[in-house]
């Protein structure tokens, strides 16, 4: 495994890490660029990590924030990625200009486009990408079972749409390329059942089987698996 995996006693001290280390590439980027960029990811376990995040002392104005997926909900919906966002980061820190993945349209399929051309002018590479990781391998929303996981696992395209049998709600997601199109990228995982899968990850086998091994096996974007117990 090319990402190395840093294990926390408890998942407090492992968000309070991961946002000591984005606030320092926040904070890094807005000196030495002017502003910053970061995908977040959706799902619940980061929830403590982006409360964390929102307590730190960042130029928020001038950081731009996206999600790593979301289910292709209204923004009010409580199942959505983006809601769970708006609780926590953007709640502390309303100057974030946040930049939604669902845009209203009736499917993620028809809201495809329009969304890859507003991720298509955020800034390249982001600065930090974050995402979670499920039982069955997946990250963002790449699901081993999604019939077009092939065409998200590569491509040009920064998003696609990605329907799962074993998920709820049909799904927008970044590509793993624009996920790894970053100068950080950390999964963000807890609990025996994920370190156990994470384990399976580092065997020999394909990338759409478990894809969170699209993120472990590559060499082009520094990478962490930062874990804790529960
Ligand atoms: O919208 C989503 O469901 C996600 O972005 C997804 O990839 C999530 O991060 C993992 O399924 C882990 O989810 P939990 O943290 O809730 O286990």
């Amino acid at each position: 495994m090319t990402a190395p995996l840093c294990v926390f006693p408890d998942a407090a001290t492992l968000a309070e890490t991961l946002a000591d280390e984005a606030e320092a590439l926040l904070t890094d980027a807005i000196a030495t660029r002017g502003g910053a960029s970061l995908a977040l990811p959706g799902g619940r376990t980061p929830s403590p990590f982006l409360i964390a995040l929102g307590k730190r002392a960042v130029e928020w104005a001038k950081v731009t924030a996206t999600l790593v997926d979301d289910r292709w909900l209204p923004p009010d919906s409580p199942d959505s990625n983006a809601a769970t966002l708006r609780a926590t980061l953007l709640a502390a820190a309303p100057a974030i200009r946040f930049v939604p993945l669902f845009n209203g349209a009736p499917t993620p399929e028809a809201g495809e486009a329009a969304c890859a051309a507003t991720l298509r002018v955020l800034a390249s590479p982001f600065d930090l990408v974050v995402t979670g990781m499920g039982e069955d391998g997946h990250v963002a929303s790449l699901f081993p079972d999604a019939p077009d996981l092939a065409s998200a696992l590569d491509g040009p395209s920064p998003c696609r749409a990605l329907r799962s049998p074993s998920a709820p709600h049909p799904r927008l997601s970044l590509t793993l390329p624009r996920l790894l199109d970053s100068r950080r990228i950390v999964v963000l995982i807890t609990g025996a059942a994920k370190r156990a899968v994470l384990e399976r990850a580092q065997e020999d086998g394909p990338v759409a089987e478990l894809p969170v091994r699209g993120i472990l096996r590559q060499t082009r974007t520094p990478a962490a698996v930062f874990w804790s117990p529960a």
